[in-house]
């Protein structure tokens, strides 16, 4: 069963949802988990070694395993690793599970926010090249959301004030994830 204060993050690399989550966490004073960091934090690994040990097949198991585990209905906002929704059964499983949110940003912001950041192995090398790429390859597929947000020249705090005004509407309507 769907749940309203469970709040999910998705989007692209650089669209924001570790920096947002905590931020709106603290917010509405609800526990937060990462899932890129809880899949370290259960490791002991970076997620560049685990890209290298286990490859990417190795790291979207893990990924789905942790997903999985913290989606078990309890309020809070978790936010997501950019692939997440590359796997069907995640995308089910989060529509399912919470109320989920968008993070969308223009190519130049992506590429803006993500300069010399660092731990982000699918963009090693021509960062331009693979992001643009990567961009094409996912595209669509951050639509299934309940809501979107494009984070283009907004601030962290204007992003929040806005998942905020949308969540309040949201508490107003009916639950779509039960069938009528
Ligand atoms: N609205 C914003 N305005 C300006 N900078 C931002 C904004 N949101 C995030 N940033 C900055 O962009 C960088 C990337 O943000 P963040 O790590 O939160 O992205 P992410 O979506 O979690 O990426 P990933 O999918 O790789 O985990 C950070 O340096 C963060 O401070
Ligand atoms: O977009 C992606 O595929 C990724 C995003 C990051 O959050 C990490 O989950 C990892 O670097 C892979
Ligand atoms: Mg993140």
């Amino acid at each position: 069963m769907r749940q309203r204060n469970l709040i999910i993050l998705i989007g692209f690399m650089g669209t924001g949802k570790t920096t947002v989550g905590k931020a709106l966490a603290d917010r509405l004073k609800l526990p937060l988990t990462d899932t890129d960091q809880e899949i370290e934090r259960k490791t002991g690994k970076r997620i560049s070694e685990l890209f290298r040990e286990f490859g990417e097949e190795g790291f979207r198991d893990l990924e789905s395993q942790v997903l999985k585990q913290v989606l078990d209905g309890t309020p809070g906002v978790v936010t997501t690793g950019g692939g997440v929704v590359l796997r069907p059964e995640n995308v089910r499983l989060m529509k399912e599970t919470g109320w989920v949110v968008a993070l969308h940003a223009s190519e130049e912001e992506i590429l803006r926010r993500l300069a010399g950041t660092a731990d982000r192995p699918l963009l090693l090398g021509d960062v331009r090249q693979r992001v643009s790429r990567l961009l094409n390859e996912r595209r669509g597929l951050y639509d299934f959301a309940h809501v979107r947000v494009d984070t283009t020249g907004m601030t962290v705090a204007e992003v929040v004030d806005k998942i905020c005004r949308l969540a309040e509407n949201e508490a107003f309507k009916p639950d779509r994830s039960r069938p009528s």
